[in-house]
């Protein structure tokens, strides 16, 4: 498949806003945080962007600080479920974690949201970085990092299997020879692995999609080990283009090397926009956010990041690296992250941290602060080069950044022949180019078929579950 002319873009549904001081702005959502609303307010402006889908994360952070907390609260397949319900053509992927889940019961709920939002569904794989995860999800301590993707990787397959089970011409629904399905071909899933155990027919047809697109979020090589084998869209950190580059040609050569095709994976990398009607203006919008999120909020984005406090360190000293968290106890963008950890075992002092990253956008992502015409040349700039596939927009303020990105940047790319004026299809891989996946059973010699699926199995005992 040849690289499509046009970019993927997709929304962060973050009603609180990327940037710490979002919420104080006049005619944020802050008081509907944890509502419908303002989520449904940003999946429909999406929509009449024409962008691929809306894009719902799901960390543990949310626990430890209650700006984060408020910036997007909501657990992602419930809320979903309802944006689904009120919008037509938008995507929908929700982050759900292969750690503290279980394949059967996740691919029910995935593939009931795929089935009533008539094929849009997309699945952020993520494996939960943070030691506090379960504090959120609940479980035990947490899980090895190499652990979890080998678990993540089973998983994901296990779910394939089942999502599977239904061939896409197995309901016959042939009321005068009262004939329903076509037991030939509905199969039964035998998933005896080191993780799970999966037995039985799975209970849902395939989606108008075949199944729901695979996203990926992980960096680190445990990360970019799995998902070229998966992974259809990569969401990712990048804040140089020099970088991004790298890893965008290093990702598509990874997919090649696993025999697929590497446009069969998008990579997107977050955009932090702040956007005025000329650039003299979008910098004095950055300005006032900045002092509106007190004059230090990149100092306590590192502070929290590095799980310093500010109240008791000698700004000017270096920090002593046996006292900053550790990069893999990071959820969220961790090569970002390890960049700061180097320079910490660099020697740097707090204040050599924050005058290096206040240049930098909140997390690692690309900041661009400009009028609608810097921002889209940025983008292109980044489209053409190889750098990425497109981007995730994460609004530095909701609705500030993002409608004004939606509203002046979005037409620009139109205009430049870049992005879709138009959606061509219904579901969500229609939007982002992907074929309907084959069924694993339907080309397989002597599948096990629905008839056979139960004769001679010793179904688990009640007491033994
Ligand atoms: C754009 C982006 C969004 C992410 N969203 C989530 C999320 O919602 N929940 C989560 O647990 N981790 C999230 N992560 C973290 C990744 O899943 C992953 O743990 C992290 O990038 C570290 O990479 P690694 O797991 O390969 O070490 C996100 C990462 C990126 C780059």
């Amino acid at each position: 498949m040849s690289r499509s002319p046009h970019m993927r873009l997709m929304l962060l549904l973050r009603p609180g806003g990327y940037h710490r001081a979002s919420w104080r702005i006049p005619g944020s959502p802050a008081e509907q945080a944890a509502d419908l609303e303002p989520y449904v307010d940003m999946a429909r402006a999406a929509e009449r962007a024409k962008f691929d889908a809306v894009f719902m994360a799901d960390s543990p952070t949310l626990l430890g600080d209650p700006w984060d907390y408020l910036a997007q609260p909501l657990e992602p397949l419930t809320l979903l479920s309802a944006v689904a319900a009120l919008t037509e053509r938008i995507g929908l992927v929700a982050t759900v974690s292969t750690t503290y889940y279980e394949p059967l019961n996740l691919a029910r709920l995935l593939g009931s949201l795929d089935r009533v939002s008539k094929g849009r569904v997309g699945w952020n794989v993520v494996t939960t970085a943070d030691p506090r995860a379960p504090l959120l999800f609940g479980g035990t301590a947490q899980v090895d990092h190499a652990l979890r993707y080998q678990r993540a990787a089973e998983f994901v397959q296990t779910v394939c299997e089942l999502w599977d089970g239904w061939e896409d011409d197995a309901v016959v629904v042939d009321r005068a020879a009262g004939i329903l399905t076509d037991p030939e071909k509905i199969h039964r899933i035998e998933h005896h692995g080191r993780f799970f155990d999966v037995s039985g027919p799975f209970n849902i047809p395939r989606s108008a999609q075949g199944r729901p697109v695979l996203a990926h979020a992980g960096q680190s090589p445990d990360g970019l080990s799995v998902a070229p084998r998966y992974a259809e869209v990569l969401f990712g950190v990048a804040h140089d283009l020099a970088d991004a580059r790298r890893v965008y040609a290093d990702v598509k050569s990874r997919v090649r090397q696993v025999g697929r095709d590497p446009e069969h994976l998008s990579v997107l990398p977050g955009l932090l926009p702040v956007i005025g009607s000329t650039d003299e203006e979008a910098r004095r919008l950055d300005e006032e956010l900045r002092l509106l999120g007190g004059a230090d909020t990149i100092a306590d984005d590192l502070a929290l990041q590095l799980g310093l406090d500010r109240a008791r360190m000698d700004p000017t000293r270096r920090i002593p690296v046996d006292t900053v968290n550790h990069p893999d106890a990071i959820n969220g963008p961790q090569s970002w992250y390890r960049q700061i950890y180097a320079d910490v075992e660099r020697g740097a002092s707090f204040e050599d941290l924050v005058d290096k990253y206040s240049r930098i956008g909140r997390s690692g992502h690309l900041q661009v602060i400009g009028s609608p015409e810097t921002v889209a040349d940025v983008v292109e700039e980044w489209f053409t080069a190889r750098g990425c596939d497109g981007f995730v927009v994460q609004g530095t303020t909701v609705p500030g950044s993002t409608d004004a990105f939606m509203e002046h940047v979005v037409p620009l790319l139109q205009r430049r022949g870049l992005f879709r004026t138009e959606y061509e299809g219904r579901t969500l891989r229609d939007h982002l180019g992907l074929p309907l996946p084959a069924n694993r059973f339907a080309d397989a010699p002597n599948p096990v078929t629905h008839e056979s699926a139960f004769q001679g199995v010793a179904l688990p005992s009640r007491s033994a579950r």
